[in-house]
């Protein structure tokens, strides 16, 4: 696991988008995995920059989102498939036949689940993996105590992750108690993968992450033993991480 260290939200967001951008022009077609949360919005913001001013286009892409909550309709003002929309998808050349994000809204949940994770396998896994990470070391929806041979599933959220994720909402009661997320193995296998960390917030995150062992009560941890796993970092949240410089 290697670690690009930055200034700030600003030079992360846009050394990720560089990072994406050198990819899509240099291969003919790519399977992108995305995320949601505050982290990855100017990374987002970038790209739609580029593709306005570059043309970079995204008509080869396939995305697969990492995960959605249940019970939220597409165009729920806080699902996933909205803030996508209205974060990416719609201000780029991305059609909605190309777009993979899981229902939170199918009556068969579990056909859901298996249905995700074999489309991702049929368009031969996914190329490069945008990651957050949530402050307990949930990466997607997968919270501690999560296996890592885990495919796409239905979680209950913890405590911790719906107050965290309650400020997008009026009130923490109106936060999903569940989602359907990507499982660690799902993630794992992707080929390349970039995990993202801005703030203060993350400080505990990292230094669990890159000074703590590989266990699943900090399912982030997995990542330190993927051959192709890059975290881009700003000086706040690496704060308090022993050794950054064995990461670079
Ligand atoms: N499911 C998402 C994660 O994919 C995200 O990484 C995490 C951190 O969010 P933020 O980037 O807002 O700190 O929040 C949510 O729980």
């Amino acid at each position: 696991m290697k670690i690009i260290e930055v200034k700030n939200y600003q030079e992360m967001s846009l050394a990720a988008a560089q990072y994406i951008i050198n990819m899509l022009k240099n291969t003919s077609k790519l399977t992108l995995g995305l995320a949601t949360g505050g982290t990855p919005q100017g990374v987002y913001q970038h790209l739609i920059e580029d593709y306005k001013k570059n043309g970079t286009s995204y008509a080869q892409v396939t995305s697969f989102n990492l995960d959605e909550y249940i019970g939220l309709s597409k165009d729920d003002p806080n699902s996933y498939y909205r803030y996508m929309y209205e974060n990416l998808f719609k201000h780029i050349n991305i059609s909605l036949q190309q777009i993979n994000i899981p229902s939170g809204m199918n009556t068969n949940l579990q056909s859901e689940c298996e249905e995700y994770e074999n489309k991702i396998h049929q368009h031969g896994g996914i190329d490069l993996q945008l990651l957050g990470i949530g402050s307990n070391g949930h990466i997607g929806f997968n919270e501690p105590g999560t296996s890592f041979q885990s495919k796409t599933h239905v979680v209950g959220l913890t405590q911790s992750t719906r107050e965290a994720n309650a400020r997008y909402f009026t009130s923490i009661e109106e936060v999903p108690t569940q989602a359907i997320t990507m499982g660690i193995q799902s993630i794992y296998k992707s080929k390349e993968i970039l995990l993202l960390a801005s703030g203060k917030a993350k400080q505990d995150a990292m230094v669990k992450l890159l000074n703590g062992d590989v266990t699943e009560s900090f399912p982030a941890s997995i990542l330190k033993q993927h051959p192709n796993a890059t975290i881009i970092a700003d000086e706040e949240a690496l704060l308090g991480v022993k050794d950054v410089s064995l990461f670079r």
